[in-house]
């Protein structure tokens, strides 16, 4: 068994607009999303989400909500993707593109979910409504998705986060 991966997303939003990363190399490339990255060792999970959106974004919140776990499996790889998912209505500091993402805003009724991983547009409606969510998805490469569950959630503390695929991992 190998340990999940854990990664942050964090989303700044107001009630009309959100803001969106272009990425422009590495994991996920090429598409828009929110600001986030890996957790590292001796760090806290909301402390790894502060420290991605600052340096991907140029933002610093003080405060970021929970809204969402999401599982990502990929067909044959033994290690899920353990994604911790905030957003926030409030922040400090000026938009500044990094070298990772170019972030812009998108009106919430013009997100553009053609450019950004196919399964954000199964839990954005989750997280734009402030509806506590977690979900499991399987990818087969980057694109298709072969399962999925996705479930509305009274207490993320209380969700059991799954340690292997669901998959054999052949
Ligand atoms: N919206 C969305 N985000 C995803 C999906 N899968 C996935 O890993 N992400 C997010 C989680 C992380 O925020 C980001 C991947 O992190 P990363 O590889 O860029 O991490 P990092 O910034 O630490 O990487 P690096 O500096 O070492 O290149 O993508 C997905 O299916 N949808």
């Amino acid at each position: 068994m190998v340990a999940n991966k854990l990664l942050t997303l964090a989303f700044v939003k107001t009630p009309t607009n959100i803001l969106l990363g272009y990425k422009k190399r590495g994991f996920g490339m090429g598409r828009w999303n929110g600001f986030g990255g890996k957790v590292e060792v001796g760090e806290t999970i909301d402390g790894a989400a502060k420290r991605e959106l600052m340096e991907e974004s140029g933002l610093v919140a003080n405060t970021l909500h929970k809204i969402g776990i999401l599982m990502f499996e990929f067909v044959g790889d033994p290690q899920l993707m353990e994604v911790h998912v905030f957003t926030t209505n409030e922040w400090k500091g000026t938009i500044t593109e990094s070298d990772e993402m170019r972030p812009e805003w998108f009106p919430i009724e013009s997100i553009p979910y053609k450019k950004m991983w196919t399964d954000d547009q199964f839990w954005f409606p989750y997280m734009l409504n402030a509806r506590p969510f977690y979900g499991y998805f399987t990818f087969e490469g980057m694109h298709k998705i072969v399962y999925h569950r996705l479930d509305s959630v009274n207490d993320l503390g209380l969700v059991e986060i799954p340690q292997q695929p669901r998959q054999p991992v052949i």
